[in-house]
This record gives structure tokens, C-alpha cells and sequence, in this order.
């Protein structure tokens, strides 16, 4: 089963359907709590005194368990919440106070002498911003510079003001807030927790997959023993015009870094490309379809810095026939409306989706997981809409992406991704496929490299270690 990325109602589905299974919540809740002591003990090590700001809900109840452990094992605690809780928070509160430690009002909150602060006032059941004493407990908590393990979520995140977190444990599945901007920023560190929870309870094939390491390793395609450079994948990339030499250029690098067994660069004539070596130069005096036949090619890219002659060489590029990937300048509503049904996954940073789309390019960036679906719906093709983290739509299927970070928003990045889904269409895998590992792939060269200063030729020379990586199990996850 994949991984799925969870709403809070989606959790509270999983929830049900735990305790229908026969997996009772408390024991959920118990999980919860222990593992985020556990997480105060492993990411901080030399605290031996942990305050607890806990609400009314479950998520303060993980908090009265994690207080309850952490005394169990000798920390000293202090405990500040409100009275009020029922169910399965009011029990936890019990089984903590049973042990003599009291729960103070959160008013008479006082963090001197606390080393670590475990933050369990709200997590999925957020209804509203916090305000009144709970925006108080954040922005003292916040305030303190103490270190903070949030219980789920950071509490208020999505909204402001919200508690910043160092640490934050995501309990049984991993949410919106936990990937995309700003909450993400809030949840420092992120590590995921299965609290026992059974795997058929978390089982939503209409949530969004999160790609994981195992999943498009799986999809990487077999480079067999007898292999040629004609039977692993000959990629057409179409572009270039006037300045724009170096975006078809890279989309060739990261074609071949992918593993494609021929690359081959139609632009037009006269452009001044400077091209790999090992790239067949196609120089052009018009985007004509019989020309770009020439390649031979079993996929293609295009519309890498083309300008102008962008929906020109689309069209000519798609007359082929060809699994295709449309980039940049290609990337008009008349060419991509020319596409559904094909085999044609479309690239587009958030201007341009916007562009498909006719809308803002700030609400594509603030709801780019309904901006993906969209596209996808209304063009009806593969649609990897590139952001942090990028997000995939095909048909019904969304995916997000899990690799890469801040540091590859730079110049010729996606000329690269752009490159390596046409090698993995060439090898022959599905658009679905191709866009998703490519996506991923990608991402990890990324990672690899490094976090800042990152250069989109040095991503695509890292995607052949970056693969081995992935092979030999060394890939882990951000969660883990
Ligand atoms: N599988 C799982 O998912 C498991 C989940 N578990 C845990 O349960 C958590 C979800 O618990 P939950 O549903 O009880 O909601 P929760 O986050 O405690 O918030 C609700 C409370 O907060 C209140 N409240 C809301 N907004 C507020 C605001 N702005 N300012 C102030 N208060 C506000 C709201 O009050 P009300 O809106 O009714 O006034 C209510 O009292 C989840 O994050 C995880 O930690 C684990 O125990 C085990 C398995
Ligand atoms: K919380």
C-alpha cells in the first residue's frame, strides 16, 4: 500500500476505523503519548525537565500521557491545560494524576525551569485561529527560545499565530500541514509515528500518495546487461532560442544523467548551443515535424527556453506522435488543450499554471494541490506542477512529491526535471510513472548536492549516485 498524505477528516476516518478493526482509541492515544516522550528523550538528551501545555481535545490527552511516561522515567514535569476534557483525554489526565502529578491552569503558566516544552494544546481538531489564553501559550512558548516538540502539528498551524516548533511528532500519518508551506516551516524536524495504528485503518487510495523511497524504486527502469544505446531510450528535446542556450542544453544533460541511450537537440538555426559532446545537434530553419524525425526518438521534451517559437515547436514536436513533455514556452492553453488523452505530462511552475489555468499565480501557490487537479482535469493530462514540493495530478490521481528542497529554486532546474521524465518516457514507462519517479529522482539529486547554491548541471551529474542511493536502500525519507 502507498503512502498517503491525510486530512484531519481523512484521520479521523483512519480513527473509525481503527476502533471498528478492534484497535480501541485509547490505546492509540497511549502509542501517541509514548512515542512523543520518546521523542523528547531522543532529540534532547540532556533535558531532564519537560513542561506540557495540553487542551481539551485527544491531542491534549497524547500530552498527559507523554507527561505521564516522561515522570515515569525520572524527568521532572509540569503540566498546564485546561479542565474540561471527556473520553479518552479525561482518562489520560487521570492515569497521570494518579501518579500525584498535578495539572495546572494554563493561565498560571510558568516555563522557568523547563528545558524542553511538548506542545499538546491543538493538533487536527483546530476549528478556528487560536486566540484568548491558547495565542498567549504560544507566543510565550514561542518567546522562550526553549526547545519544543509539538504533538501532530504545531498548534494553530495552518493559521497565525501558531506554536514553532524544534520537533514534531505526526502521529500515524502525515498531514497537509506537514508538507506544505508556511506550516511546514512551523514543524521543524518531523518525524512520523505509526502509534500501532493497522495498516488497513490508514488504507485511502483517494488520498494523495506521498512518494516514498520504496515505491519509486520500485519504478526505476531496468538497465539490462545487453543494453545499446538504442534500447534504452532515444530522447528528442526540442528549444533554444536567441539567449536561451543553456535550458535545451540542460533538459539533454538531464536526459542522458537519467539514462536515456541517445539524446538528440533540435533548435533553431543560427542559436549559439553549446551542448554535451555527446548531444546530436538538429539546427533547424523552421519547426517542421519531418525534420525533428530525424531523431528517431522514442520521447521528447520541449519547449525549453523556445521564446517565441515555443507553441511552433510544440506543435511540431507533438505531430511525432511521441510520449512528450511540455515545458516552459510550450506551455500555452491552444498547444496543451491539443493534448488530452495523450501521453503528454506538462510541467508548469506556478506562472504558468496560472497561465493554463487563468488564475493567480499566488492562489496556484496557496492551493497547488486543487491547481494540479484542475489542470489535470481540464487539459487531461499528466500535470506535474512544480513548487515546494512539487505536486502531480493524473486524472483522478494527486501525488506530492517528498524529495528536494528550497535550494533547487534556481535557473535551469526544471529544464533538467524536464530532461529526465522524457528519458524515463523513452525507457518506456508511463506517463504517470515517469512523472512521479522523475519528479522524485530529481529531487534527491537534489538533496544530495546540497541545501544552498545548488546549480542545475551539478543536479543532473548527481542523478546517477542518486539512483544508486535509491538502490541500495540508502534513501531515507524526511520523516524518519
Ligand atoms: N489516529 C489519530 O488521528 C489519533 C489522533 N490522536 C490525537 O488526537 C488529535 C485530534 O484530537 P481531537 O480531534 O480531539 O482534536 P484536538 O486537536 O485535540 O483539538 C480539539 C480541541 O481543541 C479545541 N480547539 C479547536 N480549535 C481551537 C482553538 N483555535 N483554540 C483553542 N481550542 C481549540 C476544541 O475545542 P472546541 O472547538 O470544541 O471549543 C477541542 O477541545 C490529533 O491531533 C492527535 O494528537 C491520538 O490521540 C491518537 C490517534
Ligand atoms: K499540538
Amino acid at each position: 500500500m502507498g503512502m498517503r498524505l491525510f486530512t484531519a477528516d481523512a484521520m479521523r476516518r483512519a480513527d473509525r476505523r481503527a476502533v471498528a478493526l478492534g484497535y480501541p482509541s485509547l490505546l492509540l492515544m497511549e502509542a501517541a503519548g509514548r512515542a512523543v516522550a520518546r521523542a523528547v528523550r531522543e532529540h534532547f538528551p540532556d533535558a531532564r525537565a519537560v513542561w506540557v501545555v495540553a487542551g481539551k481535545g485527544n491531542n491534549g490527552g497524547d500530552g498527559f500521557v507523554a507527561a505521564r511516561w516522561l515522570f515515569l522515567w525520572g524527568y521532572r514535569v509540569a503540566v498546564y491545560a485546561p479542565d474540561g476534557q471527556a473520553g479518552d483525554a479525561a482518562q489520560a489526565r487521570k492515569a497521570l494524576e494518579a501518579h500525584g502529578v498535578a495539572v495546572r491552569p494554563l493561565e498560571a503558566l510558568d516555563l522557568e525551569g523547563a528545558e524542553v516544552v511538548v506542545d499538546a494544546l491543538v493538533g487536527t481538531g483546530l476549528s478556528r485561529p487560536l486566540a484568548g489564553v491558547y495565542a498567549e501559550v504560544a507566543a510565550r512558548v514561542n518567546a522562550s527560545g526553549l526547545p519544543v516538540v509539538a504533538v501532530d502539528l504545531p498548534s494553530g498551524v495552518p493559521f497565525t499565530p501558531h506554536v514553532r516548533a524544534d520537533v514534531t511528532v505526526a502521529l500515524a500519518g502525515l498531514k497537509r500541514e506537514h508538507l506544505f508551506y508556511p506550516a511546514r516551516a512551523a514543524c521543524g524536524r518531523i518525524v512520523l509515528d505509526g502509534i500501532g495504528m493497522p495498516e488497513a485503518a490508514l488504507e485511502a487510495p483517494e488520498l494523495p500518495e506521498l512518494l516514498t523511497p520504496e515505491a519509486m524504486r520500485a519504478l526505476l527502469p531496468e538497465r539490462p546487461g545487453n543494453a545499446h544505446k538504442g534500447s534504452v531510450g532515444r530522447v528528442l528535446v526540442a528549444g533554444g532560442y536567441a539567449t536561451y542556450t543553456g535550458a535545451p542544453a540542460l533538459a539533454a544533460l538531464g536526459a542522458y544523467r537519467a539514462g536515456a541511450g541517445l539524446v538528440t537537440l533540435a533548435y533553431p538555426e543560427g542559436v549559439p548551443l553549446e551542448p554535451l559532446l555527446e548531444v546530436v545537434r538538429l539546427p533547424l530553419a523552421a519547426w517542421r515535424a519531418e525534420a525533428l524525425r530525424a531523431a528517431r526518438a522514442e520521447a521528447v521534451a520541449v519547449g525549453m527556453g523556445a521564446g517565441p517559437g515555443g507553441p511552433e515547436a510544440a506543435r511540431a514536436a507533438l505531430e511525432l506522435g511521441l510520449p512528450a513533455v511540455l515545458d516552459a514556452d510550450a506551455l500555452v492553453p491552444e498547444v496543451v488543450a491539443a493534448c488530452r488523452g495523450r501521453p503528454v505530462v506538462i510541467t508548469p511552475h506556478p506562472g504558468e499554471a496560472a497561465r493554463l489555468l487563468e488564475r493567480r499565480a499566488q492562489e496556484i501557490a496557496a492551493h497547488p494541490l486543487e491547481a494540479a487537479r484542475a489542470l489535470a482535469e481540464r487539459y487531461g493530462v499528466t500535470v506535474v506542477l512544480k513548487g515546494g514540493p512539487t505536486v502531480l495530478a493524473e486524472g483522478a490521481h494527486l501525488a506530492v512529491n517528498t524529495t528536494g528542497s528550497a535550494a533547487m529554486a534556481t535557473g535551469g532546474m526544471g529544464d533538467v526535471l524536464s530532461g529526465v521524465i522524457a528519458a524515463l518516457l523513452a525507457a518506456g514507462l508511463r506517463p504517470w510513472d515517469a512523472a512521479r519517479l522523475g519528479v522524485y529522482w530529481h529531487g534527491l539529486a537534489g538533496d544530495r548536492v546540497g541545501r544552498v547554491g545548488l546549480l542545475a548541471h551539478e543536479v543532473a551529474e548527481a542523478l546517477p549516485q542518486a539512483r544508486e542511493a535509491l538502490i541500495s536502500d540508502a534513501v531515507r525519507p524526511f520523516w524518519v
